[in-house]
């Protein structure tokens, strides 16, 4: 199961073979009811964006109507696991434990949970809200850099932390009758175990709360959050957290047998969040990169290590104790290029791509077209941006090819070069971030470090031009290669979590063991791009501080 705009559910086989899908996308099937966009709703005055929880309780029971009807062998399923999107909080109030324990199988899930929420909407992760919480998150613990230390991430709006703490001060009557807050992720695992289910030990490092040495709760920023009288109260609201994320959390809830043939012994294991899942969508192997090109873009590694700073995520890693999840996530990806595409001549065809790619490719790297041509750099953010933390807006600057005299440019150098620009920027600062992850392949030390891999998922993934703008920035030893499974990487990572969680021989058999030995990487995967173009590489190194040094000013200009 996955959930952003949509839920996906994926029934896989022992070999991974996907053998039923059935998919309820929230805009087509619940805009009429819930008046819904891209799955949420906003309060713009005061930057809130939120999601109907009723809304997510009537598509599991509708997407699992849908895959019965597709044929799916329901009762045969012997496990559950899943995605949500990270960050979103689900308040339950009283009702909601002794009522999910005794759903009765003859009626609708929203007839019965209907009263089960202390607020009826969760928080999304594009929520803006919380920036004075922001700014008493970082600094709680003496400094931004010492919050990313402690938790894996200085504090961002979107953060569970911060936005718990708004809500109990923005909307106290809600916080003081939750007596559950879940994650999105851990609220859908809730739903079909029929009893709480504890958050995940991926995704609660999601929420600027956990302390990830000492692996529990941190002390001091509960106490932020709930005031120093309420830290036990808030405790009970989190719950204990699991650390082992392979262990069922039991079988599924008898409403399921009932009302849709689920097997009694099918178990659910933990649930996790839509990016943590992302990088269990494959054996990802060190050095290697995922690029998630959908609404937002993500860069995701896996790493033994904790280098945590204030400008990206660590994140425990779902299956692998003392790996981590390195990720960047930018809320201009798709949305951005698109602006650039819409200002291009209209493709001719039918693919409405076409002319972006044309320019992309026929604009050589930087824009620099004969020598003495400086090259071009920018920022292209419609919306205020993550990393770095900027408002929106477009900047262009220009740069001496070897990175000195930066300048600002204060005319638009027209759409035709922003399109090869854009979707280098996005890929400059992704290069930029990861630098100290990366180092030459194994085996072929007279590489520059790089990735190994690079595998793009998500709607982007589909275009050739941004694949081959990506190998040329990225790099990437052995190719850019594309997951067939297009924008549904995270589904398919929970349904190989659930996999792993029922069949692994013991708990010291890894997630990339067990997934690594069924997985055909023919069938999987396809090489879009060669990725390292020695030269070009090299080309693209040296305007990296320049680079830098752009974000610096606009971040200087922005906050002055
Ligand atoms: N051929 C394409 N070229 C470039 N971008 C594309 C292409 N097809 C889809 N996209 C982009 O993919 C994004 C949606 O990605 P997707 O992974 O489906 O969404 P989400 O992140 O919401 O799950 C859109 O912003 C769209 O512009
Ligand atoms: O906030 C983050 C990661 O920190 C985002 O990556 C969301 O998790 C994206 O969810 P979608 O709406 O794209 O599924």
């Amino acid at each position: 199961m996955s959930s952003g705009p949509l839920y996906l559910a994926i029934v896989i086989e022992s070999d991974l073979k996907v053998v039923s899908e059935a998919k309820v996308d929230f805009d087509a099937d619940f805009a009429a009811k819930y008046k819904v966009v891209k799955g949420v709703l906003a309060n713009e005055d005061e930057g809130e964006v939120y999601a109907p929880v009723a809304m997510w309780v009537e598509a599991v029971e509708l997407v699992l109507n849908r895959l019965k009807d597709n044929g799916c062998a329901i009762k045969n399923i012997k496990g559950i696991s899943g995605s949500g999107q990270q960050h979103s909080s689900v308040y339950w109030n009283k009702h909601a434990e002794p009522t999910l324990k005794q759903l009765d199988g003859k009626k609708t899930l929203i007839e019965q949970l209907s009263h089960v929420f202390a607020y009826e909407f969760a928080p999304n992760w594009q929520d803006h809200s919380t920036q004075s919480e922001c700014d008493l998150f970082d600094a709680h613990l003496g400094t931004r850099e010492q919050l990313a230390e402690v938790t894996g991430s200085a504090a961002h709006h979107r953060f569970t932390g911060t936005q718990i703490l708004r809500m109990r001060r923005r909307r106290p009557e809600v916080y003081n009758s939750s007596t559950r807050i879940s994650l999105a992720s851990s609220f859908l695992a809730s739903v079909f175990l029929g009893a709480i289910a504890p958050i995940d030990i991926s995704d609660v490092t999601g929420m600027n709360l956990w302390d990830i040495a000492s692996e529990k709760w941190n002390e001091k920023l509960l106490e932020l959050t709930a005031t120093k009288e309420g830290v036990a109260e808030l405790y009970k609201k989190l719950g204990d957290v699991p650390i082992d994320g392979g262990k069922s959390l039991g079988s599924i809830s008898p409403y399921f047998v009932e009302r849709f043939g689920f097997s009694p012994d099918c178990q659910i294991a933990p649930f996790t969040g839509d990016n943590p899942a992302t990088i269990l969508s494959l054996p990802l192997r060190p050095l290697d990169a995922i690029v998630s090109l959908g609404t937002s873009s993500t860069f995701l590694m896996n790493t033994p290590h904790y280098k945590p700073d204030p400008s990206y995520h660590f994140m425990n890693h779902p299956t692998n104790k003392n790996h981590f999840m390195f990720m960047l996530c930018y809320k201009n990806g798709g949305l951005a290029r698109e602006k650039v595409r819409d200002r291009l001549t209209k493709s001719p065809g039918p693919d409405p791509w076409a002319n972006f790619n044309k320019k992309v490719l026929e604009t050589p790297p930087l824009d620099i077209r004969k020598e003495g041509d400086k090259a071009k750099l920018g920022l292209y953010f419609p919306l205020p941006e993550i990393v770095p933390n900027v408002q929106a807006g477009t900047w262009r600057y220009t740069c001496n090819p070897d990175g000195s005299d930066l300048a600002e440019t204060p005319s638009d150098w027209g759409a035709d070069v922003d399109a090869r620009i854009i979707v280098e920027s996005q890929a400059l600062s992704m290069r930029l971030r990861s630098h100290g992850l990366v180092r030459s392949p194994p085996g072929r030390p007279e590489l520059p470090a790089q990735p190994r891999r690079i595998y793009l998922v998500g709607g982007g993934s589909l275009n050739p031009a941004i694949a081959r703008v990506f190998g040329d920035v990225l790099g990437g030893a052995d190719g850019v290669y594309r997951l067939d499974v297009g924008g549904n990487a995270c589904a398919l990572g929970g349904a190989y979590k659930a996999l792993w969680a029922l069949e692994r021989r013991d708990e010291g058999e890894s997630f990339d063991e067990l997934i690594g030995r069924r997985w055909r990487e023919d069938e999987a995967i396809q090489k879009v791009d060669d990725g390292f173009r020695d030269g070009v590489f090299q080309r693209y190194g040296n305007v990296v501080p320049a680079f830098e040094a752009m974000e610096k000013r606009t971040l200087a200009v922005a906050h002055n």
